[in-house]
């Protein structure tokens, strides 16, 4: 099934213009080149998981924005890997190409000054589709003399027949504005999918789940890539407070004691950090409870990936 298929669309918004446009857009580009950050920036609110390490993103996260002439869908699309071997690396590759099926237009999102094969092979990839491609050349901030961009940007220009190329910055949030009027321009005549209101079609209980890993990799650096996974078990509310109760799940016994920490400091931390967040997330207070679970070998496994609803 596809994802954009789970939520039926909402009924037309009544007295939208006939020129609204309304389309999806996929964010493509290798690990690590800033697409969470910049979708946060493009959406004025944080709604996908933003990490200093490569492939943290292993879901498709469905940003929407909304203004008085369109709605774009964004789909966060998890990094394009190389000849990755393990279930999750395959489920993740299944999950960028769907994106790139059904998107309107693409924003493919490179580093400045850093352009590598990996870019090379996913411009290729876009270029079969056929659909527009806007490239976003993000992290300008970093790049000193900022003379050095113009003749990049020409270099650039001369790869393929770009729709556009906007140099920005998703950390600075500088030139962004620009980026979905760009957008809007290639998508199709339509009336809203979603209600005008709405920025994401994902539960509160997967926030609350990527809010959780979010704490725990940036807590636990380069001690635990892929072998973690947050499973929210129960999510409710009582007396005007969020109940939320979660399973840290790891691959082994050894990654339970970092998860947790020395005298339970580790844990502690990242539970006060995400209850924070979600507190201001929810606009209410919540308790929240964390347990760590050994599931052995969970990511080898195509029947666990999809007990734990990886499926695609
Ligand atoms: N200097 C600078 N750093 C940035 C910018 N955008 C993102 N970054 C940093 O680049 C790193 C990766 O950013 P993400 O947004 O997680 O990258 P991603 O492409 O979504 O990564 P994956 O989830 O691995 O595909 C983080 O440390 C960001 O803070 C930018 O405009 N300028």
């Amino acid at each position: 099934m596809n994802d954009h298929e789970v939520n039926d669309p909402a009924p037309p918004e009544s007295g939208v213009s006939p020129d609204f446009r309304c389309g999806f857009a996929a964010i493509v580009g290798r690990p690590n080149v800033g697409k969470s950050t910049l979708l946060n920036a493009l959406l004025e609110r944080k709604v996908s998981i933003v990490s200093p390490k490569p492939q943290t993103t292993r879901h498709r996260i469905l940003g929407i924005r909304s203004s008085e002439q369109s709605q774009i869908i964004f789909v966060d699309t998890p990094g394009l890997h190389s000849g990755g071997k393990r279930a999750m690396n395959r489920h993740m590759n299944r999950a960028a190409v769907m994106s790139l099926n059904d998107a309107d237009v693409n924003l493919f999102v490179i580093e400045a000054l850093r352009w590598i094969d990996e870019d090379q092979r996913i411009l290729e990839q876009l270029v079969q589709r056929g659909r527009p491609i806007i490239l976003a050349v993000n992290k300008v901030d970093r790049v000193t003399p900022r003379e050095r961009l113009l003749p990049y940007m020409e270099e650039l220009s001369r790869k393929a027949h770009f729709a556009e190329v906007v140099p920005l910055s998703g950390l600075k949030k500088s030139n962004i504005a620009v980026v979905p009027e760009l957008i809007a321009k290639h998508l199709p005549l339509s009336p809203p999918h979603f209600p005008l209101d709405q920025v994401t079609d994902r539960s509160p209980q997967f926030q609350a789940s990527e809010i959780i890993r979010e704490k725990l990799t940036l807590r636990l650096h380069q001690e635990l890539p892929y072998g973690l996974t947050v499973e929210i078990e129960r999510f409710a509310e009582e007396e005007g407070r969020l109940m939320i109760n979660a399973v840290i799940w790891v691959e082994r016994t050894g990654q339970k004691a970092i998860v947790i920490g020395q005298g339970g400091e580790q844990l502690k931390e990242v539970g006060r950090s995400a209850r924070l967040e979600m507190a201001e997330l929810f606009g209410r207070p919540v308790h929240l409870e964390l347990w760590v679970k050994v599931k052995e070998n969970w990511s080898d496994s195509e029947q666990a990936l999809r007990q734990l609803g990886y499926e695609s």
